[in-house]
């Protein structure tokens, strides 16, 4: 083994240029050449190509064969480095890596400058490359950051001996802390880099949306999340305008310029509810978004999360709210459509066509005058289709202001929004799957019949203030007493929708045409009444049924109805008899084909209202039978029970009187006594 002398200086211990330098006579110059070398090799370039430079220029200004820049080949683990560039003899060589333990680097690396001048192949006999390149001498020192952390090495070898020349060690020094400047630089580099990187990943990954948009809601950047949610793929982000996929409807376009009006102040807490269309397939999602402007005022950063979900359930709750509270109206309301009563021919044969009809999907027209159980053949109709469990459901066209027949059929979007979506669903989405029943089609104000004609012909129709359209599945049932056909001549009501409607026409013919039907509907009313007002009835005197029979029925059943209800609650036995004043000033004796009554149209309102004011109550049920209850009261002196008491005159048990009376608040004044 050579004779070698290993000098060993510990980094961080003062060793400057200068105090080199001082020991240099004459060398400046060739200092001064090695700086200008290094300088000039070096300023414009970074990375593998800075230390390639340095390497090249250090072996020449120390005049080795050999040098190379080295850095830990893992970070975690200090036992192995890699060249970064390696200078052998007259060009570079391939970088490589090894295991530092038993060679010259090794003390290095623990932060030491080492120099052996000579007999490097004695001592490191285990390093391959000393052994190979049959090295005589080695000098290297370690690279550190500005806080003293070795970061890799710097070393020039050769063949030949390297005495110490303190010329050498001095520029050797420049050389590397140069490299180590460099290497500190790549460092912090590499660790900006893969910061960058953990934030690129955590912002691409995130389960929020995320966009970087321009003021005018121009993308910038959009995360996966933001592209999965609105429907976009990566390449489709920059430039693509967010306000482009926000519907054309006037609530989701108030939303979002809301929404864009606040970013300036940065968005409210809440955050705003904005409603779009996906790219990919159109189909609506909404989001709860939240933006800030930058610093610079030129961009805006966004964050939305998706609550298409929650706002679906809101509707649906609203939609069932709706149709909860129409269908608790609906009970309130007695359907005895089990018992339409009648053998009348022109009664079956509007039931054969009722028959007929009700299993296919066609539009029905019911026409007839008023009272003739119209809505009683709609039910019908209804309860023998496929859509009996479905939900029927009513309008009367005629009972509401015409400004809101339209948004009562097909709904209206609502604006305000504080939390919740806010709309109101309309009649045809509530009969969606069952059949939808519209009474007196003929008040149906007619820039409304448009929409009508279209749900009629493509099933689908917008609400009101709304632009997406909804589909439905609704079986039309519409009904009249007025002449539909004259409406369209006077230029009220359209032609095209009248014939949309009156697909299958069924005509319900007036009572008085129905031969036979008056005395069956006498007996289920007088039973159905008799009951309901807790009475005994059990017959209709000859004299009244013979003027019932012979009476025109301009209200038809529904005034049929009322007389035979009054007369049960006036009856005081078990024989039901009818004053003949009733029919007395009515044009019950005329015969009916001489002058048959009419349903009341416009044209002929003041015979109409005559005829049905003179056979009509002019007060309410409830009015007449409070009046007679407290006449029979006054008779009796306000004595309830007894054998002269009110209850005997009413031919009511007592507790019944009572809590009839209870009922309609009937007490004694209190200078009358107690009953
Ligand atoms: N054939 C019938 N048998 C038993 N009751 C009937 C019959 N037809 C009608 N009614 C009864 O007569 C009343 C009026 O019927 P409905 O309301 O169906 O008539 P309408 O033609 O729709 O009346 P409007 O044109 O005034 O709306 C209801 O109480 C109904 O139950």
């Amino acid at each position: 083994m050579a004779e070698t002398r290993t000098t060993s200086t510990k980094v961080g211990e003062k060793r400057t240029p200068a105090n080199d330098s001082d020991d240099l006579p004459g060398g400046v110059v060739e200092e001064l050449a090695a700086l200008r070398v290094i300088v000039e090799g070096t300023a414009h370039s970074t990375g593998a190509e800075f230390f390639q430079t340095l390497v090249r220029h250090l072996a020449q200004a120390v005049g080795a064969h050999y040098a190379f820049v080295a850095e830990f080949a893992s970070p975690g683990t200090r036992t192995r480095a890699r060249t970064i560039a390696f200078w052998s003899r007259d060009g570079f060589a391939e970088n490589f890596e090894w295991t530092l333990a038993g060679t010259p680097c090794e003390d290095v690396v623990h932060g030491n400058l080492c120099h052996h001048p000579s007999g490097v192949r004695q001592n490191f006999p285990e390093d391959r490359l000393v052994v190979e390149l049959g090295l005589e001498s080695y000098l290297g020192v370690p690279l550190c950051d500005p806080e003293g952390k070795v970061l890799g090495h710097l070393a020039v070898f050769d063949d030949r001996s390297m005495p110490e020349e303190p010329r050498k060690l001095l520029i050797f020094r420049i050389f590397a802390a140069r490299a180590a400047a460099e290497l500190a630089r790549l460092h912090l580099e590499w660790e900006l880099r893969a910061s960058e990187e953990r934030l690129r990943d955590l912002y691409e990954e995130a389960p929020i949306a995320y966009v970087k948009e321009d003021l005018q809601s121009r993308f910038i950047r959009a995360n996966h999340a933001a592209r999965r949610i609105l429907g976009i793929k990566p390449e489709d982000v920059p430039g693509l305008v967010g306000r482009s996929l926000v519907p054309d409807t006037p609530d989701a376009q108030r939303r979002v310029q809301e929404a864009f009006a606040s970013v300036g102040r940065g968005t409210d807490t809440r955050g705003a509810v904005l409603e779009f269309r996906r790219k990919d397939n159109g189909n609506s999602v909404w989001v709860q978004w939240w933006s800030k402007p930058e610093p610079g005022g030129k961009y805006t950063r966004s964050m939305f999360v998706d609550i298409t979900e929650r706002v679906r359930m809101e509707q649906e709750k609203a939609r069932l709210a709706a149709e909860n509270v129409y269908l608790q109206e609906e009970i309130k309301s007695v359907h005895n459509f089990d018992e339409i009563v009648g053998q009348s021919p022109a009664l079956l044969e509007a039931l054969d066509k009722v028959n007929r009809v009700a299993r296919t999907d066609a539009s029905v027209l019911i026409t007839g005058e008023t009272g003739t159980g119209k809505e009683l053949i709609a039910r019908a109709i209804h309860s023998a289709s496929r859509r009996h469990d479905k939900p029927l459901i009513k309008l009367n066209c005629a009972a509401l202001p015409s400004g809101l027949v339209e948004s009562e059929l097909f709904g209206h979007e609502k604006g305000a929004f504080s939390g919740a979506i806010s709309r109101r669903v309309g009649r045809f989405e509530l009969a969606h799957g069952g059949t939808i029943f519209l009474d007196e089609i003929g008040e149906v104000p007619i820039e409304v019949q448009v929409k009508l004609l279209r749900v009629l012909q493509e099933r689908e129709f917008e609400r009101v203030g709304g632009a997406e359209p909804i589909k439905v599945d609704v079986r039309v049932i519409a009904a009249t007493n007025r002449d539909l056909v004259k409406l369209i001549r006077e230029g009220t009501f359209r032609e095209d929708l009248f014939y949309r409607l009156n697909v299958f026409p069924i005509a319900l013919p007036p009572l008085r045409d129905r031969e036979g039907d008056v005395p069956l509907l006498v007996h289920l009313l007088v039973t159905r009444f008799a009951a309901r007002v807790g009475v005994r009835i059990e017959s209709v005197g000859k004299a009244t049924l013979e003027r019932l029979n012979r009476y025109p029925w301009p209200g038809n059943i529904r005034e049929l109805e009322n007389v035979l209800e009054r007369a049960v609650i006036l009856s005081n036995g078990p024989t039901l008899e009818i004053d003949p004043e009733v029919f007395a000033s009515t044009p019950a004796d005329r015969p009916p084909d001489a002058n048959p009554p009419r349903s009341p149209g416009p044209e002929d309102e003041g015979r109409a209202v005559t005829c049905v004011q003179q056979t009509t109550p002019l007060e309410s049920l409830e009015a007449i039978t409070r009046n007679h209850i407290v006449a029979a009261l006054e008779q009796s002196g306000w004595t309830i029970d007894g054998p002269h008491g009110a209850a005997k005159i009413l031919a009511l048990h007592p507790n019944t009187l009572r809590s009839r009376m209870q009922k309609l608040g009937i007490a004694r004044a209190p200078h009358e006594g107690r009953p």
